[in-house]
């Protein structure tokens, strides 16, 4: 994708502001950063990543994105992710609801395991299209392996500062274990204003590494009345927690509602490509708080109102299989389905649109 000929973000449109975090200074264990990543997981969850050192992998897979695409709409098919809760393969755009009321989103997917991109030559989780194939060795498995670098890095932040023994996060996150972590990239076409290419949701593991070319991507901030856009600022990725490290941290890591609409002014006319790693835990890990293994986060759960949103029962693969297969529309029984598919934060934002207060 050439990104010199995209439209910038209008300068009119309002954009949520959110803290930049410096890559390199993290890696060189600076204090005060480390306390700045912190201040951003543990407020909205979202911030901006500079100098991750990956934006030519990143480039490299926008093109896999591209080629992916563009093969005919037969063959993508063939590895459509299907509706029992895997996601790895293709989505076609309208195989999943965007709100309660059925209606269909308007996005592509080519996801991509970690553990084929680890695995290759062999094949560990499913087989993907022929361009994805071609650029396994090339393009998917570099940028899969500093993607892992990089969640892992800033998870070890957020492990010390939790209180929690060393590595403790790292083992809900080993390499060697399958796991629902993925790469991602999104296509979505010019659309009206109100389109959601994705729906409200929070990610459904630990930490997310996205870049993004144009906005569309919108934050629900508490507190707020409305949806605010994040820019997208050239060479820095767009990070965000997810539902697992909320629960591991007994809710002081924050796991915000976020969607993605149509790209505001000229940039509405464009297709929009997007791309993310999603770090995910192992797929045997339980998703509850560590609090027998620091006493911040048994503290936060003591004073937690509703402390058994931090005891799931579930796995991390229950957690995953549950949210993505209740997403797709041919799973859909009525409203009771996209409550079946939230997360964790899905009970504060009675406000954003579609959002139902349920348990679940
Ligand atoms: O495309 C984006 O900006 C965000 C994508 C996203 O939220 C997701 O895939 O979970
Ligand atoms: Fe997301």
């Amino acid at each position: 994708m050439d990104t010199n000929t995209l439209p910038p973000f209008p300068d009119d449109v309002p954009s949520h502001p959110l803290l930049v975090i410096d890559y390199a200074l993290i890696k060189a264990n600076d204090e005060a950063e480390k306390e700045r990543l912190w201040t951003a997981g543990t407020s909205l969850g979202f911030w901006y990543l500079k100098n991750h050192g990956v934006d030519s992998e990143v480039q490299g897979m926008f093109e896999m994105g591209a080629e992916t695409m563009a093969l005919p709409m037969e063959e993508k098919m063939k590895y459509e992710q299907g509706d029992d809760g895997v996601s790895f393969g293709y989505k076609a755009a309208g195989a999943n609801a965007v709100d309660a009321s059925g209606t269909l989103d308007t996005a592509q997917f080519i996801n991509v395991a970690k553990d084929d991109a680890l695995a290759w030559p062999q094949q560990a989780r499913r087989s993907y299209p022929r361009t994805v194939d071609a650029r396994m060795d090339m393009t998917i498995k570099p940028f899969v392996e500093k993607a892992l670098d990089v969640n892992m890095t800033l998870i070890a932040v957020f492990n010390d500062k939790l209180g929690l023994p060393k590595d403790t996060l790292a083992k809900q996150h080993l390499r060697e274990e399958y796991s629902g972590s993925e790469t991602r990239v999104l296509y979505s076409p010019p659309a009206g204003k109100d389109t959601q290419a994705i729906g409200a949701h929070t990610d459904f593991g630990s930490l997310s590494f996205l870049h993004n070319r144009l906005g569309g991507l919108q934050v629900f901030v508490p507190g707020s009345e409305d949806w605010q856009y994040v820019k997208p600022i050239p060479g820095h990725a767009i990070c965000n927690l997810g539902d697992a490290m909320a629960i591991f941290s007994g809710g002081i890591l924050r796991s915000n509602l976020h969607r993605v609409v149509s790209p505001p002014g000229l940039q509405s006319t464009h297709y929009r490509f997007s791309l993310v790693f999603f770090t995910r835990p192992g797929n045997s890990i339980v998703l509850r708080a560590l609090k027998e293994e620091s006493s911040m986060i048994a503290d936060a759960v003591a004073r937690a109102p509703d402390a058994a949103k931090y005891e799931t029962g579930a796995t991390s693969l229950e957690w995953f299989t549950r949210r993505i297969k209740n997403q797709r529309i041919k799973n859909r029984t009525g409203p009771e389905t996209w409550m079946a598919s939230r997360g964790t934060e899905h009970t504060e934002h009675t406000a954003a649109g579609n959002e139902i207060e349920a348990s679940a």
